[in-house]
């Protein structure tokens, strides 16, 4: 759609005058300076003006088969763009700058069907090959000559991947694998792209050689003709069916009839099987080949601050506008973000958006650290990375996902509309929740790791910083509460200290009552996805304090208060919300909660006059939001009877149907 021009709201123009600080200064912080902040701004400034984002019709009011042409139409020709001028302005083969990632939002509401190459294909391939297999399929890869999708989970097993039932048989006489799927629950389901884009696919399949099963290994499949795109003699392949989102990615099916591939097609970095058939297995960890789901889940937290910040930069803009009501009789109709329930349900997402997106950063940078240990040959940081990644993707994209709810609960029934974009928005963040590894198995796979950590501590072991505070507690180190910010951080880290405790105990009761370890872990599993859960909160409230203070140490004072402000936000609407905790866990009192409740709503007060600016200062371009209610100039009314007016619905003044259906109904001749 080509934006119309509108001068600003009045409402909005008068929030702008109100900012107490300078937005690009925020602006440079999130994107990492102001050499940073120049180059998201060329990039997105070329891929506007290719004109690639103009759809002819609103992308909701296409069929499916129109969407997902349309979506792959944009792909290829982003595709080009980003490997000539894109690549001039980024370096060369930078495809980690989050530019990209951002500007892609301007060419699908939805999601590209090429997601799944950039997103899996492309980082297996780095991860998992031998330099010399590296050699062969990463420059293809990179330069598109071969598009994949990451093909693991089955129409019966998506968690369990021991479960997976896939083969992958070696032939020790034509040097072959034969891949195979034995029964019906066996075919590949879900994989993006796979339904009708791809032509390679890592597949994840259960190794067999010597007649021996050594688990599931990844496969390097062509499953498409190169020139036809026809799939290959052996394959049955197709779309799984329309879904809550994702409907332009093409999400597939995929079944193998004895189908053979080289030897060399596996990805051999970690552990290899010899041309005689040998195994030989990795020799530093056995979860090696989990290492692109890591990566994602690192990515993902990434992906829930960014959705979170689109989906407030619309409620709070739209909130501004929105007049309903009074306050008093006889009083103008004030702004719906007067209302200081309306503020409760939006600050607590700008302060997230914030949270989240320093939290991603760090995350980032501490993976990248662990793969520097790994290229050295220490796999030492590993489980605390995979404990870490996997309870962050879990909270982040479950939080994000409720507050994305809420900021369409704050935009009445003008937030139900598509052109709104918050049920894009939601749909997607929805799906992050449970893929890449569901909330609650990745809860319980950090309840793990706490409850090692909670034993290696007992005896006297060192733990790793994140776990630190366990062995403070083990020492009988007691809470006492402080309304500071670190205060309330100990506090934190008290309850998901004592739940952890309780864990423990738990297990250790019911195995004293003569159940096994198993049936222990399992009875107490509800208790350890709530320490879990508390574990993270607290690793989330540590970082995004520390982070602030780091990067706003240079900044200007009004910059440093209304950051502060939201940290203090998010701190104190944490407390609020897990009283019962802190009342079991830590020392706070009646009187420590109702100051702090009183905090929280002079906070809303406080914050309310810069809310505008804090969502300007995510710098989300219109056609990045794609929203009705969220555009910079907020005029909201005009883009709904614009739309109402493009819907192919009024194309024509009377429907067939009624000449079909009513007409004859009104006539008693149906
Ligand atoms: C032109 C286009 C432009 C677009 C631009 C876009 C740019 C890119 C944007 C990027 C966004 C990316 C989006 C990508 C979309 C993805 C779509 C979705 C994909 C998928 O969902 S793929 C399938 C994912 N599946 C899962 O996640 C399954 C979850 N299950 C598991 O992970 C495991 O089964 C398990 C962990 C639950 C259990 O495994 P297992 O039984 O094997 O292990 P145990 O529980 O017995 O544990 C044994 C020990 O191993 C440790 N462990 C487990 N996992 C790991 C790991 N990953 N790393 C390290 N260690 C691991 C356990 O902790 C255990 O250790 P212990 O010491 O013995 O306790
Ligand atoms: C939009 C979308 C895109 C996807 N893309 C891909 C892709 O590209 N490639 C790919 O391989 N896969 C993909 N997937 C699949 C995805 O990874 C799985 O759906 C996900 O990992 C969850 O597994 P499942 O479906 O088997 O759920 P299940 O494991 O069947 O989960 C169902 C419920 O059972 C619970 N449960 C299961 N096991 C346990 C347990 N041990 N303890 C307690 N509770 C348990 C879960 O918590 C959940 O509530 C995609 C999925 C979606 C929705």
């Amino acid at each position: 759609m080509v934006l119309k021009k509108y001068n600003i709201n009045p409402d909005l123009a008068l929030e702008r005058q109100k900012c107490t600080f300078d937005i690009e200064e925020i602006i440079n912080i999130f994107d990492g300076g102001k050499e940073k902040t120049s180059q998201r701004r060329k990039i997105e400034d070329v891929v506007l003006k290719s004109g690639l984002c103009h759809d002819d019709v609103p992308e909701e009011c296409m069929s499916l088969k129109e969407r997902y042409e349309n979506a792959v139409r944009k792909s290829c020709f982003f595709s080009k763009l980003m490997k000539t001028e894109l690549q001039e302005i980024t370096g060369i083969e930078d495809f980690e700058t989050p530019a990209i990632r951002r500007i892609a939002d301007a060419l699908f509401k939805d999601i590209s069907p090429f997601l799944l190459h950039l997103g899996m294909f492309v980082p297996t391939i780095i991860g998992q090959c031998t330099s010399e297999q590296l050699m062969i399929w990463l420059p293809k890869a990179l330069d598109l000559q071969i598009i994949g999708g990451y093909a693991q989970t089955e129409l019966g097993h998506g968690t369990f991947i021991r479960g997976l039932e896939t083969t992958a048989t070696y032939d020790a006489d034509t040097e072959e694998f034969v891949l195979h799927t034995p029964t019906l629950t066996a075919h590949k389901w879900w994989a993006g792209g796979l339904g009708k884009t791809i032509n390679h696919c890592i597949v994840v399949a259960q190794l067999y050689t010597k007649g021996v099963c050594y688990g599931t290994h990844l496969f390097m499949v062509q499953i498409r003709d190169l020139d036809t795109h026809m799939p290959l003699p052996g394959i049955k392949v197709g779309e799984i069916g329309p879904r809550m989102g994702f409907s332009s990615a093409d999400n597939g099916f995929l079944g193998f009839n004895n189908f053979r591939i080289p030897r060399n097609n596996m990805l051999m970095k970690h552990a290899q099987v010899q041309k005689d058939g040998t195994y030989v297995k990795p020799a530093r960890h056995g979860k090696l080949t989990y290492q692109t789901m890591v990566f994602v889940r690192v990515t993902l937290v990434n992906e829930a601050a960014f959705n979170l910040s689109k989906a407030v930069t619309i409620a709070v803009r739209y909130s501004a506008v929105r007049r309903q009501s009074e306050m008093r009789p006889n009083e103008p109709e004030p702004q719906i973000l007067d209302y200081p329930t309306q503020q409760h349900k939006l600050f607590i997402g700008i302060a997230t958006a914030h949270a989240f997106q320093l939290t991603a950063n760090w995350l980032w940078n501490t993976f990248k650290s662990v793969l520097s240990d790994m290229k050295k040959g220490d796999v030492g940081t590993l489980p605390e990375l995979h404990a870490l990644s996997s309870c962050l993707k879990a909270v982040c994209t479950s939080d994000a996902a409720l507050l994305i709810e809420q900021c369409r609960y704050a935009c009445g029934g003008h937030g139900y509309m598509l052109s709104s974009n918050l049920p894009y928005i939601y749909s997607f963040v929805a799906a992050t929740r449970t893929y890449e590894g569901d909330y609650t198995i990745l809860l319980l796979q950090t309840a793990r790791f706490l409850v090692k950590a909670w034993e290696q501590a007992e005896a006297g072991k060192t733990v790793t910083p994140t776990v630190s505070y366990i062995s403070r507690s083990l020492k009988g180190e007691k809470n006492s509460w402080r309304s500071t910010d670190e205060g309330i951080i100990k506090s934190f880290q008290a309850v998901a200290a004592g739940k952890i405790a309780l864990c423990v105990k738990s297990i250790r009761d019911r195995m004293k009552s003569g159940l096994d370890y198993e049936d222990a872990w399992l009875l107490t599993t509800v208790q350890l996805v709530d320490a879990a859960e508390a574990h993270c909160r607290s690793v989330i409230l540590e970082t995004y304090c520390n982070e602030v203070r780091r990067l706003t140490k240079s900044s200007s004072d009004n910059v440093k208060i209304v950051m502060h402000q939201l940290v203090t936000l998010y701190l104190s609407y944490w407390t609020l919300q897990r009283t019962g905790d802190l009342l079991r866990y830590s020392s706070i009192s009646e009187k420590d909660i109702d100051f702090m409740q009183r905090q929280y709503e002079e906070l809303l007060q406080h914050i309310r006059p810069n809310a505008v600016a804090l969502v300007d200062a995510f710098d989300l371009r219109d056609e990045i939001l794609h929203s009705s209610l969220g555009a910079y100039d907020g005029r909201v009314y005009e883009r709904l009877m614009e739309q109402a007016e493009n819907n192919p619905m009024n194309a024509e003044p009377v429907n067939q149907s009624f000449h079909k259906y009513i007409k004859p109904l009104l006539q008693g001749k149906l």
